[in-house]
Protein backbone atom coordinates (compact mmCIF):
# COMPACT_ATOMS: atom_id res chain seq x y z
CA UNK A 1 0.00 0.00 0.00
CA UNK A 2 1.30 3.46 -0.76
CA UNK A 3 -0.06 6.54 1.06
CA UNK A 4 -0.18 10.16 0.05
CA UNK A 5 -0.62 13.45 1.78
CA UNK A 6 -0.56 16.69 0.38
CA UNK A 7 -2.64 20.40 0.74
CA UNK A 8 -3.95 23.21 -1.65
CA UNK A 9 -5.16 26.38 -0.96
CA UNK A 10 -8.26 28.19 -1.45
CA UNK A 11 -8.59 31.04 -3.83
CA UNK A 12 -10.64 33.70 -4.38
CA UNK A 13 -11.11 35.30 -7.85
CA UNK A 14 -10.55 39.07 -8.66
CA UNK A 15 -12.00 38.79 -12.06
CA UNK A 16 -15.02 36.10 -11.78
CA UNK A 17 -15.36 32.54 -13.84
CA UNK A 18 -19.41 33.01 -13.86
CA UNK A 19 -21.47 30.59 -16.63
CA UNK A 20 -19.64 27.29 -18.73
CA UNK A 21 -19.78 27.32 -22.44
CA UNK A 22 -19.31 23.74 -21.84
CA UNK A 23 -21.39 21.51 -18.81
CA UNK A 24 -19.64 18.24 -19.09
CA UNK A 25 -15.75 19.51 -19.49
CA UNK A 26 -16.74 22.46 -17.01
CA UNK A 27 -15.38 24.71 -19.94
CA UNK A 28 -16.10 28.66 -19.33
CA UNK A 29 -17.08 30.96 -21.62
CA UNK A 30 -14.41 33.67 -20.03
CA UNK A 31 -11.15 33.92 -18.63
CA UNK A 32 -11.09 34.25 -14.84
CA UNK A 33 -8.52 36.30 -12.41
CA UNK A 34 -7.90 35.17 -8.52
CA UNK A 35 -5.05 35.45 -6.22
CA UNK A 36 -4.26 32.32 -3.83
CA UNK A 37 -5.06 32.30 -0.32
CA UNK A 38 -2.55 31.25 2.04
CA UNK A 39 -3.93 29.42 6.03
CA UNK A 40 -7.06 28.25 4.52
CA UNK A 41 -6.54 25.05 2.90
CA UNK A 42 -8.09 21.51 1.73
CA UNK A 43 -5.54 18.65 3.33
CA UNK A 44 -5.97 15.28 1.54
CA UNK A 45 -4.44 12.06 1.86
CA UNK A 46 -5.03 9.02 -0.59
CA UNK A 47 -3.86 5.14 0.05
CA UNK A 48 -3.88 3.56 -2.78
CA UNK A 49 -3.88 -1.06 -2.42
CA UNK A 50 -4.47 -4.11 -4.26
CA UNK A 51 -5.64 -5.47 -1.03
CA UNK A 52 -8.74 -2.46 -0.45
CA UNK A 53 -12.12 -3.87 -1.11
CA UNK A 54 -13.69 -0.63 -3.08
CA UNK A 55 -13.15 2.93 -3.37
CA UNK A 56 -13.68 5.13 -0.01
CA UNK A 57 -13.81 8.64 0.56
CA UNK A 58 -14.50 10.74 3.60
CA UNK A 59 -15.06 14.32 4.11
CA UNK A 60 -14.65 16.17 7.18
CA UNK A 61 -14.72 12.81 9.37
CA UNK A 62 -17.83 11.35 7.45
CA UNK A 63 -18.15 8.74 5.30
CA UNK A 64 -19.20 10.02 1.94
CA UNK A 65 -20.48 8.12 -1.25
CA UNK A 66 -17.74 8.02 -4.05
CA UNK A 67 -20.20 8.14 -6.87
CA UNK A 68 -20.35 11.69 -7.00
CA UNK A 69 -20.34 12.27 -10.42
CA UNK A 70 -17.68 15.27 -10.29
CA UNK A 71 -15.07 12.75 -7.95
CA UNK A 72 -15.41 10.24 -10.56
CA UNK A 73 -15.49 12.58 -13.71
CA UNK A 74 -11.89 13.88 -11.59
CA UNK A 75 -11.05 10.11 -11.42
CA UNK A 76 -11.90 9.18 -15.46
CA UNK A 77 -9.43 11.84 -16.47
CA UNK A 78 -6.37 11.11 -14.48
CA UNK A 79 -7.16 7.73 -15.48
CA UNK A 80 -7.02 8.73 -18.52
CA UNK A 81 -3.84 10.19 -18.24
CA UNK A 82 -2.30 7.11 -15.85
CA UNK A 83 -2.89 5.04 -18.88
CA UNK A 84 -1.47 7.39 -21.16
CA UNK A 85 1.96 7.55 -19.25
CA UNK A 86 2.28 3.57 -19.12
CA UNK A 87 0.53 2.68 -16.28
CA UNK A 88 0.62 -1.21 -15.73
CA UNK A 89 -3.17 -2.78 -15.63
CA UNK A 90 -2.28 -4.14 -12.51
CA UNK A 91 -1.42 -0.17 -10.91
CA UNK A 92 -5.04 0.82 -12.48
CA UNK A 93 -7.00 -1.64 -10.90
CA UNK A 94 -5.84 -0.81 -7.52
CA UNK A 95 -8.95 0.55 -5.13
CA UNK A 96 -8.49 3.80 -3.42
CA UNK A 97 -8.94 4.97 -0.07
CA UNK A 98 -9.37 8.93 0.48
CA UNK A 99 -9.24 11.12 3.32
CA UNK A 100 -9.80 14.98 3.50
CA UNK A 101 -10.68 17.61 5.59
CA UNK A 102 -10.99 21.55 4.89
CA UNK A 103 -9.76 23.72 7.84
CA UNK A 104 -12.44 26.12 7.40
CA UNK A 105 -16.39 25.95 6.70
CA UNK A 106 -17.09 23.46 3.63
CA UNK A 107 -19.88 24.70 1.03
CA UNK A 108 -20.23 28.25 2.37
CA UNK A 109 -19.10 30.02 -0.36
CA UNK A 110 -15.05 30.22 1.01
CA UNK A 111 -14.32 28.15 -2.34
CA UNK A 112 -13.91 24.89 -0.55
CA UNK A 113 -14.56 23.06 -3.62
CA UNK A 114 -11.35 24.66 -5.42
CA UNK A 115 -9.01 23.35 -2.53
CA UNK A 116 -10.99 19.91 -2.58
CA UNK A 117 -10.77 19.56 -5.86
CA UNK A 118 -6.99 21.14 -6.50
CA UNK A 119 -5.82 19.08 -3.77
CA UNK A 120 -7.70 15.79 -4.90
CA UNK A 121 -5.41 16.33 -8.12
CA UNK A 122 -2.33 17.00 -6.69
CA UNK A 123 -2.27 14.08 -4.18
CA UNK A 124 -3.57 11.69 -7.01
CA UNK A 125 -0.56 13.18 -8.92
CA UNK A 126 1.83 12.87 -6.39
CA UNK A 127 1.12 9.34 -5.81
CA UNK A 128 1.83 8.21 -9.16
CA UNK A 129 4.45 10.19 -9.83
CA UNK A 130 2.80 12.44 -12.80
CA UNK A 131 3.29 15.75 -10.76
CA UNK A 132 5.52 16.80 -13.64
CA UNK A 133 4.10 15.40 -16.63
CA UNK A 134 0.27 16.10 -16.94
CA UNK A 135 -1.68 19.43 -17.08
CA UNK A 136 -2.81 19.43 -13.56
CA UNK A 137 -5.33 22.79 -13.78
CA UNK A 138 -6.99 20.90 -16.30
CA UNK A 139 -7.89 17.32 -14.64
CA UNK A 140 -8.97 19.75 -11.60
CA UNK A 141 -11.29 22.02 -13.80
CA UNK A 142 -13.50 18.75 -14.77
CA UNK A 143 -13.80 18.75 -10.55
CA UNK A 144 -14.86 22.05 -10.52
CA UNK A 145 -13.93 25.08 -12.75
CA UNK A 146 -12.82 27.30 -9.86
CA UNK A 147 -10.11 24.58 -8.93
CA UNK A 148 -7.67 24.47 -11.58
CA UNK A 149 -6.96 28.02 -10.26
CA UNK A 150 -5.87 26.39 -6.97
CA UNK A 151 -3.21 24.67 -8.72
CA UNK A 152 -0.65 27.49 -8.54
CA UNK A 153 0.27 30.30 -5.66
CA UNK A 154 0.36 33.69 -6.13
CA UNK A 155 -2.00 35.28 -8.75
CA UNK A 156 -3.07 32.78 -11.49
CA UNK A 157 -5.52 33.37 -14.43
CA UNK A 158 -7.53 30.46 -15.78
CA UNK A 159 -7.48 30.85 -19.87
CA UNK A 160 -10.79 29.51 -21.02
CA UNK A 161 -9.04 28.99 -24.07
CA UNK A 162 -11.45 27.75 -26.94
CA UNK A 163 -10.47 24.12 -28.03
CA UNK A 164 -14.63 21.90 -27.68
CA UNK A 165 -11.83 19.13 -26.02
CA UNK A 166 -11.03 22.08 -23.31
CA UNK A 167 -7.51 21.20 -23.80
CA UNK A 168 -6.24 24.75 -23.77
CA UNK A 169 -8.78 25.32 -20.35
CA UNK A 170 -5.77 25.63 -18.55
CA UNK A 171 -4.52 28.12 -15.26
CA UNK A 172 -1.19 29.78 -15.32
CA UNK A 173 0.63 31.58 -12.62
CA UNK A 174 0.51 35.25 -13.35
CA UNK A 175 3.02 36.00 -10.50
CA UNK A 176 4.12 33.81 -7.46
CA UNK A 177 3.20 34.52 -3.96
CA UNK A 178 6.58 36.47 -3.39
CA UNK A 179 5.92 39.04 -6.00
CA UNK A 180 3.66 40.94 -4.14
CA UNK A 181 4.23 40.02 -0.32
CA UNK A 182 2.05 43.31 0.89
CA UNK A 183 -0.66 42.07 -0.36
CA UNK A 184 -3.33 40.86 2.63
CA UNK A 185 -6.62 39.74 2.45
CA UNK A 186 -9.62 40.03 5.29
CA UNK A 187 -12.51 37.91 5.23
CA UNK A 188 -15.95 38.98 6.93
CA UNK A 189 -17.93 36.21 7.70
CA UNK A 190 -21.39 36.66 7.34
CA UNK A 191 -22.85 33.33 7.28
CA UNK A 192 -21.24 30.01 7.13
CA UNK A 193 -24.22 27.78 6.52
CA UNK A 194 -25.45 26.24 3.18
CA UNK A 195 -25.84 28.24 0.69
CA UNK A 196 -29.29 28.00 -1.54
CA UNK A 197 -28.43 28.23 -5.20
CA UNK A 198 -25.14 26.53 -5.75
CA UNK A 199 -22.85 28.10 -8.12
CA UNK A 200 -22.79 25.19 -10.81
CA UNK A 201 -27.17 25.76 -10.55
CA UNK A 202 -26.92 29.62 -10.94
CA UNK A 203 -24.52 29.93 -13.46
CA UNK A 204 -25.77 27.89 -15.54
CA UNK A 205 -29.43 29.39 -15.29
CA UNK A 206 -27.02 32.70 -16.02
CA UNK A 207 -26.17 31.35 -19.31
CA UNK A 208 -29.81 30.23 -19.90
CA UNK A 209 -31.67 33.49 -18.82
CA UNK A 210 -29.59 36.47 -18.48
CA UNK A 211 -29.28 39.00 -21.57
CA UNK A 212 -26.09 40.39 -19.54
CA UNK A 213 -23.75 37.90 -19.26
CA UNK A 214 -22.40 37.68 -23.02
CA UNK A 215 -22.14 41.01 -22.57
CA UNK A 216 -20.03 40.91 -19.87
CA UNK A 217 -17.80 37.81 -21.38
CA UNK A 218 -16.97 39.03 -24.75
CA UNK A 219 -16.43 43.16 -23.95
CA UNK A 220 -15.98 43.73 -20.44
CA UNK A 221 -13.93 40.65 -18.91
CA UNK A 222 -10.69 40.71 -21.93
CA UNK A 223 -9.51 44.67 -21.26
CA UNK A 224 -10.35 43.41 -17.26
CA UNK A 225 -8.46 40.68 -17.16
CA UNK A 226 -5.38 42.42 -19.39
CA UNK A 227 -5.61 45.23 -17.22
CA UNK A 228 -5.86 43.76 -13.95
CA UNK A 229 -2.59 40.74 -14.60
CA UNK A 230 -0.75 44.87 -15.43
CA UNK A 231 -1.51 45.77 -12.25
CA UNK A 232 -0.48 42.72 -10.58
CA UNK A 233 2.95 43.29 -12.58
CA UNK A 234 3.15 46.58 -11.63
CA UNK A 235 1.95 46.34 -7.95
CA UNK A 236 -0.49 48.69 -8.78
CA UNK A 237 -2.86 48.89 -5.75
CA UNK A 238 -5.17 51.52 -7.15
CA UNK A 239 -6.10 49.75 -10.25
CA UNK A 240 -5.86 46.39 -9.09
CA UNK A 241 -8.59 47.35 -6.33
CA UNK A 242 -11.30 49.50 -9.37
CA UNK A 243 -11.04 46.78 -10.99
CA UNK A 244 -11.84 43.84 -8.54
CA UNK A 245 -14.76 45.66 -6.79
CA UNK A 246 -15.98 46.39 -10.55
CA UNK A 247 -15.55 42.81 -11.39
CA UNK A 248 -17.81 41.68 -8.04
CA UNK A 249 -20.62 44.46 -8.81
CA UNK A 250 -21.09 42.93 -12.37
CA UNK A 251 -20.79 39.40 -11.59
CA UNK A 252 -23.76 40.25 -8.83
CA UNK A 253 -25.61 42.25 -11.88
CA UNK A 254 -25.30 39.28 -13.57
CA UNK A 255 -27.09 36.96 -10.63
CA UNK A 256 -29.88 39.38 -10.28
CA UNK A 257 -30.35 39.71 -14.17
CA UNK A 258 -30.56 35.97 -13.76
CA UNK A 259 -34.57 34.67 -14.22
CA UNK A 260 -35.80 33.50 -11.31
CA UNK A 261 -32.96 35.80 -9.74
CA UNK A 262 -29.70 34.33 -7.91
CA UNK A 263 -29.35 36.54 -4.64
CA UNK A 264 -26.30 36.02 -3.30
CA UNK A 265 -25.48 39.49 -1.02
CA UNK A 266 -27.68 40.19 2.04
CA UNK A 267 -28.36 43.65 4.03
CA UNK A 268 -25.00 43.04 5.64
CA UNK A 269 -23.07 43.04 2.64
CA UNK A 270 -24.54 45.72 0.78
CA UNK A 271 -23.58 47.54 4.38
CA UNK A 272 -19.87 46.16 3.62
CA UNK A 273 -19.80 47.60 0.37
CA UNK A 274 -20.82 51.38 1.81
CA UNK A 275 -18.49 51.21 4.38
CA UNK A 276 -15.68 50.52 2.27
CA UNK A 277 -16.27 52.92 -0.34
CA UNK A 278 -17.13 55.63 2.46
CA UNK A 279 -13.67 54.72 4.09
CA UNK A 280 -11.92 54.72 0.60
CA UNK A 281 -13.61 58.38 -0.06
CA UNK A 282 -12.47 59.32 3.32
CA UNK A 283 -8.86 58.29 3.07
CA UNK A 284 -8.32 60.23 -0.48
CA UNK A 285 -7.01 56.62 -2.03
CA UNK A 286 -8.54 53.19 -2.89
CA UNK A 287 -7.26 50.80 0.08
CA UNK A 288 -9.43 48.59 0.22
CA UNK A 289 -10.93 46.55 -1.98
CA UNK A 290 -13.70 43.91 -1.65
CA UNK A 291 -14.91 41.11 -3.29
CA UNK A 292 -18.02 38.43 -3.03
CA UNK A 293 -18.52 35.47 -4.46
CA UNK A 294 -21.50 32.99 -4.72
CA UNK A 295 -22.42 34.08 -0.97
CA UNK A 296 -22.95 37.07 1.46
CA UNK A 297 -19.13 37.15 2.91
CA UNK A 298 -16.71 39.64 1.60
CA UNK A 299 -13.10 39.02 0.62
CA UNK A 300 -11.25 42.09 1.18
CA UNK A 301 -7.98 42.87 -0.63
CA UNK A 302 -6.05 45.36 1.22
CA UNK A 303 -1.83 45.91 1.71
CA UNK A 304 -0.49 45.26 5.01
CA UNK A 305 -0.06 48.46 6.00
CA UNK A 306 -3.74 49.36 6.01
CA UNK A 307 -4.83 45.80 7.60
CA UNK A 308 -4.90 47.71 11.36
CA UNK A 309 -6.83 50.41 10.69
CA UNK A 310 -9.09 48.60 8.56
CA UNK A 311 -9.77 46.31 11.10
CA UNK A 312 -10.56 49.02 13.45
CA UNK A 313 -12.90 50.09 10.97
CA UNK A 314 -14.68 46.78 10.68
CA UNK A 315 -15.24 46.58 14.65
CA UNK A 316 -16.72 49.80 15.27
CA UNK A 317 -19.12 49.66 12.41
CA UNK A 318 -19.64 45.86 13.39
CA UNK A 319 -19.80 45.52 17.41
CA UNK A 320 -19.43 41.58 18.13
CA UNK A 321 -19.61 40.10 21.71
CA UNK A 322 -17.20 37.86 20.72
CA UNK A 323 -15.02 40.33 19.55
CA UNK A 324 -11.75 40.17 21.46
CA UNK A 325 -11.98 36.39 21.63
CA UNK A 326 -9.70 34.66 19.81
CA UNK A 327 -12.30 32.77 17.45
CA UNK A 328 -13.44 35.95 16.28
CA UNK A 329 -10.38 37.43 14.71
CA UNK A 330 -8.64 33.76 13.13
CA UNK A 331 -5.40 33.80 10.94
CA UNK A 332 -2.72 35.98 11.11
CA UNK A 333 -2.28 37.97 14.40
CA UNK A 334 -2.51 41.84 14.02
CA UNK A 335 -2.46 44.96 15.96
CA UNK A 336 -5.06 47.39 15.36
CA UNK A 337 -4.43 51.14 14.93
CA UNK A 338 -7.49 53.35 16.03
CA UNK A 339 -9.30 55.54 13.13
CA UNK A 340 -8.49 59.00 14.06
CA UNK A 341 -11.85 61.19 15.13
CA UNK A 342 -11.13 63.05 11.70
CA UNK A 343 -11.65 60.59 9.35
CA UNK A 344 -14.08 58.61 11.70
CA UNK A 345 -16.08 62.10 11.08
CA UNK A 346 -15.54 61.82 7.65
CA UNK A 347 -16.19 58.26 7.30
CA UNK A 348 -19.54 58.73 9.35
CA UNK A 349 -18.21 55.66 11.48
CA UNK A 350 -21.28 54.79 13.37
CA UNK A 351 -21.95 51.09 14.48
CA UNK A 352 -24.13 49.45 11.52
CA UNK A 353 -25.07 46.65 13.75
CA UNK A 354 -24.66 44.44 16.59
CA UNK A 355 -23.35 40.51 15.88
CA UNK A 356 -23.96 40.88 12.49
CA UNK A 357 -20.47 39.18 11.44
CA UNK A 358 -19.80 35.71 12.47
CA UNK A 359 -16.06 36.25 12.66
CA UNK A 360 -13.21 37.29 10.72
CA UNK A 361 -10.19 35.22 8.24
CA UNK A 362 -6.97 37.59 8.48
CA UNK A 363 -4.41 35.85 5.64
CA UNK A 364 -2.02 37.00 2.85
CA UNK A 365 -1.65 35.41 -0.69
CA UNK A 366 0.15 32.29 -0.51
CA UNK A 367 1.84 29.28 -1.78
CA UNK A 368 0.37 26.33 -3.93
CA UNK A 369 -0.26 22.83 -3.09
CA UNK A 370 2.47 21.21 -1.07
CA UNK A 371 3.59 17.36 -0.35
CA UNK A 372 3.41 17.39 3.82
CA UNK A 373 5.12 14.58 5.50
CA UNK A 374 3.81 11.17 6.56
CA UNK A 375 3.01 12.83 10.06
CA UNK A 376 0.12 14.36 9.09
CA UNK A 377 -1.37 11.79 7.04
CA UNK A 378 -4.63 11.60 7.71
CA UNK A 379 -5.17 7.69 7.26
CA UNK A 380 -3.84 4.81 9.12
CA UNK A 381 -1.04 1.84 8.17
CA UNK A 382 -4.18 0.07 7.24
CA UNK A 383 -5.65 2.85 4.67
CA UNK A 384 -8.52 4.12 7.50
CA UNK A 385 -9.54 7.34 9.10
CA UNK A 386 -7.37 8.03 11.96
CA UNK A 387 -10.02 10.83 13.42
CA UNK A 388 -13.46 9.04 13.29
N1 LIG B 1 -11.61 18.72 0.74
C1 LIG B 1 -12.48 18.34 -0.19
N2 LIG B 1 -12.25 17.23 -0.93
C2 LIG B 1 -13.10 16.85 -1.89
N3 LIG B 1 -14.25 17.49 -2.18
C3 LIG B 1 -14.53 18.60 -1.47
C4 LIG B 1 -13.67 19.08 -0.44
N4 LIG B 1 -14.22 20.20 0.07
C5 LIG B 1 -15.37 20.41 -0.58
N5 LIG B 1 -15.57 19.47 -1.51
C6 LIG B 1 -16.74 19.32 -2.41
O1 LIG B 1 -17.21 20.59 -2.74
C7 LIG B 1 -18.57 20.75 -2.30
C8 LIG B 1 -18.81 22.18 -1.89
O2 LIG B 1 -18.78 22.97 -3.05
P1 LIG B 1 -19.68 24.27 -3.22
O3 LIG B 1 -19.38 24.86 -4.55
O4 LIG B 1 -21.08 23.95 -2.83
O5 LIG B 1 -19.16 25.24 -2.04
P2 LIG B 1 -17.90 26.15 -1.94
O6 LIG B 1 -16.79 25.62 -2.78
O7 LIG B 1 -17.58 26.33 -0.49
O8 LIG B 1 -18.42 27.53 -2.51
P3 LIG B 1 -18.02 28.33 -3.86
O9 LIG B 1 -17.55 27.36 -4.88
O10 LIG B 1 -19.26 29.05 -4.27
O11 LIG B 1 -16.96 29.29 -3.43
C9 LIG B 1 -18.70 19.76 -1.16
O12 LIG B 1 -20.04 19.39 -0.95
C10 LIG B 1 -17.84 18.61 -1.67
O13 LIG B 1 -18.54 17.81 -2.57
C1 LIG C 1 -18.48 32.87 -7.90
C2 LIG C 1 -17.30 31.95 -8.20
O1 LIG C 1 -16.72 31.58 -6.97
C3 LIG C 1 -17.81 30.76 -8.96
C4 LIG C 1 -17.08 29.50 -8.72
O2 LIG C 1 -17.78 28.46 -9.29
P1 LIG C 1 -17.36 26.92 -9.08
O3 LIG C 1 -15.98 26.71 -9.54
O4 LIG C 1 -17.67 26.52 -7.67
O5 LIG C 1 -18.38 26.23 -10.08
P2 LIG C 1 -18.32 24.82 -10.82
O6 LIG C 1 -17.30 24.93 -11.93
O7 LIG C 1 -19.69 24.57 -11.34
O8 LIG C 1 -17.89 23.81 -9.77
C5 LIG C 1 -16.32 32.78 -9.04
C6 LIG C 1 -14.92 32.26 -9.19
O9 LIG C 1 -14.40 31.56 -8.30
O10 LIG C 1 -14.29 32.60 -10.21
Amino acid sequence: MKIVTCSAPVNIAVIKYWGKRDEELLLPINDSVSGTLSEMYAKTSIAASPDFAGNRMWLNGVEETFDSPRILNVLQHFREELKKSGASKEILSWKLHICSENNFPTAAGLASSAAGYACLVYTLATLYGLQEKIELSAIARVGSGSACRSIYGGFVQWEAGNRADGKDSIAVQLAPHTHWPEMEILILVVSDNRKKTSSTGGMSRSVKTSALIDFRAKNCVPKRVQDISKAIQEKDFQTFAEITMKDSNQFHAICLDTYPPCVYLNDVSHAIIDLIHRYNAAAGSTKVAYTFDAGPNACLYLLRQDVPEVLNLVKRAFPNDKINSPEYLKGIPVTEKPISDDLAKKINLEPIGHNLLKYIIHTKIGDGPQILPESQSLLNSSGLPIKM
